[in-house]
């Protein structure tokens, strides 16, 4: 079996419980750099929750979450985010009113030194910094392939393309580590099939991505490792070709889907 890199997130023996339910329960894994990992479970698994445990929504019960060497366990979501950790939402989160521009340009702020002085006096610093970050909203653009709609109005596209002026919005943050809450949800085949190869070269360009996905031709097309829970706990990890020959993951998706499992036979690999 081939190395793993060394891990820029790991999670140790973390676990939360919401009264008397066991929602995460010593949950320990890594996420390697430049790695992409998928965190795949039945509905009600833990998954959701292991994300607000990452991205300081919740704060864990028990355990350590580590930043490289750092721990980040409690700290809350603005010190996680500045490590670059950043997140996509299941739910589309566009400003209204604001065209495809300027809605990656309001993601960018996560980051940008600006403060409201500057933007007052409108200094020739900031303006200097302000076309930079026109000409780096737009590079993320021509990456996702949406620089024809950069001035349609966000929230006016079709479902599809709106999904992807998020991801755009999160990737102008400059993530580290993006993490994808179920980012092929409500997209048609073809859709989909593009969502693989942009993932792909999300992580090419240096990203590293964790990915919540119920579609089982985006994860095993496209991670190098993947982690299934169950009833919040770990239930299996491995590559794709070992987690879907995994009979206790065989076993936990029985009632769900038992083709989601078998979907990645070796004809359907890219
Ligand atoms: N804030 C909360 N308060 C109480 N219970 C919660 C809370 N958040 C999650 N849970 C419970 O924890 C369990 C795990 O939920 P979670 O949403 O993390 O699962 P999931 O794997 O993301 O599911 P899905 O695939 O349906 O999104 C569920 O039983 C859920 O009802």
């Amino acid at each position: 079996m081939s190395e793993r890199p060394a891990a820029l997130l790991s999670l140790d023996n973390v676990g939360i419980s919401f009264g008397g339910l066991r929602a995460v329960d010593r949950l320990s894994f890594q996420v390697g750099e430049g790695e992409i990992v998928g965190l795949i479970g039945p509905n009600g698994a833990g998954k959701t929750t292991v994300f607000n445990l990452i991205t300081g929504v919740y704060r864990p019960g028990e355990g350590e979450i580590r930043w490289q060497s750092e721990a980040i366990t409690g700290l809350p979501s603005y010190r996680i985010a500045r490590h670059g950790i950043m997140r996509t939402f299941q739910t589309i989160r566009l400003f209204r009113g604001m065209s495809v521009l300027e809605n990656v340009i309001a993601g960018q702020h996560l980051r940008t030194r600006q403060n409201w002085v500057a933007g007052l006096l409108s200094t020739p610093a900031q303006r200097r910094e302000e076309r930079a970050l026109r000409q780096q909203a737009h590079a993320v653009l021509e990456r996702l392939d949406l620089d024809g709609v950069a001035q349609e109005e966000a929230t006016s596209l079709p479902y599809g393309l709106q999904r992807r002026v998020e991801l755009a919005r999160t990737l102008a943050a400059e993530p580290r580590l993006l993490i994808l809450d179920e980012p092929a949800a409500g997209l048609n085949e073809q859709e989909s099939a593009g969502l693989n190869d942009t993932i792909l070269g999300i992580r090419d360009s240096g990203v590293t991505v964790l990915l919540v996905e119920h579609d089982m031709n985006v994860v095993m097309r496209v991670t190098d490792h993947i982690v299934v829970l169950n009833f919040g706990r770990k239930i299996a990890e491995g590559t794709p070709a070992m987690i879907r020959n995994d009979p206790q993951v065989i076993e936990a998706y029985l009632g769900v889907d038992d083709d989601d499992v078998g979907v990645a036979s070796e004809e359907n690999r890219p």
